[in-house]
């Protein structure tokens, strides 16, 4: 393998990302930082630069899928910034060590974080849900785990439907669940104690970065007086939006929406994807993370405390 060339689990990994075989946060993390490891193992670099200059470029590779969850750069800066020593098989340990090392953390992280979430759920409570987050099924498992009975309403999440993994995963989990389309949301909510969701980003005003339409339910929760909880561990905090940056929004192919025959059969209209939205802080009651529990407002001192050296790109070319 030469200096640039891309272990085949990159290039496997960085396809999956990107179709959403390897989906969510969380996992995307995990599988990018997973992906480094294998290209520490496998790139055969004869000097400390050539490898360095290879990790470099899987890392580059990995950033270009999708652009919204911040865990995904996050792991690949977790994984470089340790990237030390002088031989190349010193280089190749530490990025190894590096990523065993993330890779629990994120395990630890999510188990934490489902107990201070737990601690928001009563006994008997029902949940409301959308989309797909490991982040927020952790805390509904850790209330089934303390003995709580949990039931849940779970938003199916057009257009791809994640809403059916977590109604699978709940229901494996033994909580009780009852599947809406998602504009059922509203009326559904009269039933509900909580809504929890999971985040793809957080930005430094406290404002959450989830799947599309979960600033929608969080308006219509706080007018319905239910309240609204994100579940995210800190590596979804966005270091870039402490300097003012602004989180892009994946928009997604059309097809999802619509099929090409019903479309072709309805003419010329204009078709969007986006992927995500934010919810204003003022909406969102609290952000539960491995740390303990926020107001959204104040989660940039956390923030400034965990990401204040910046949001260095150390898979840029020097
Ligand atoms: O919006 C999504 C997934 O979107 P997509 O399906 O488009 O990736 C999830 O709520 C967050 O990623 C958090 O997930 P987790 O808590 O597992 O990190």
């Amino acid at each position: 393998m030469t200096d640039h060339r891309l272990a085949p689990d990159v290039e496997e990994t960085t396809a999956a990302i990107a179709s959403m075989e390897i989906r969510g946060a969380a996992t995307i993390a995990a599988g990018a930082a997973e992906a480094l490891a294998t290209q520490a193992r496998e790139a055969d670099a004869d000097s400390p630069e050539a490898f360095r200059a290879s990790m470099r470029a899987a890392a580059r590779r990995l950033r270009e899928t999708r652009p919204t969850a911040v865990s995904l750069p996050n792991a690949l800066r977790y994984v470089l910034r340790r990237m030390e020593g002088r031989s190349v098989e010193a280089l190749r340990e530490s990025v190894t060590d590096a990523v065993a090392e993330f890779v629990a953390q994120l395990d630890r992280a999510q188990e934490d974080l489902g107990q201070v979430g737990a601690n928001r759920l009563a006994d008997g409570d029902t949940v409301m849900t959308h989309c797909h987050s490991t982040d927020a099924l952790a805390c509904i498992e850790a209330a089934v785990d303390q003995g709580k009975e949990i039931e849940a309403i779970v938003k199916e999440t057009r257009p791809r439907n994640q809403g059916h993994i977590t109604a699978e995963q709940l229901r494996e989990a033994g909580v009780p669940v009852t599947l809406v389309v998602d504009s059922a949301a509203r009326r559904y909510l009269n039933e509900a104690d909580h809504v929890l969701v999971g985040a793809d980003s957080i930005a430094a005003d406290g404002g959450v970065i989830n799947k599309i339409g979960t600033s929608g339910l969080a308006v219509n929760a706080r007018e319905r007086g239910v309240p609204i909880m994100t579940a995210a561990q800190t590596i979804k905090l966005h270091p870039e939006t402490l300097t003012g940056h602004t989180v892009e929004i994946e928009m997604r192919a059309e097809d999802e929406v619509i099929a090409p025959e019903s479309r072709e059969q309805i003419g010329e209209i204009a078709v969007e994807n986006p992927a995500f939205d934010v919810t204003p802080p003022r909406y969102m009651d609290a952000i539960v993370t491995e740390h303990g529990q926020f107001p959204p407002e104040s989660i940039v001192t956390l923030m400034r405390e965990l990401f204040g050296e910046g949001a260095a790109e150390p898979w840029a070319e020097p």
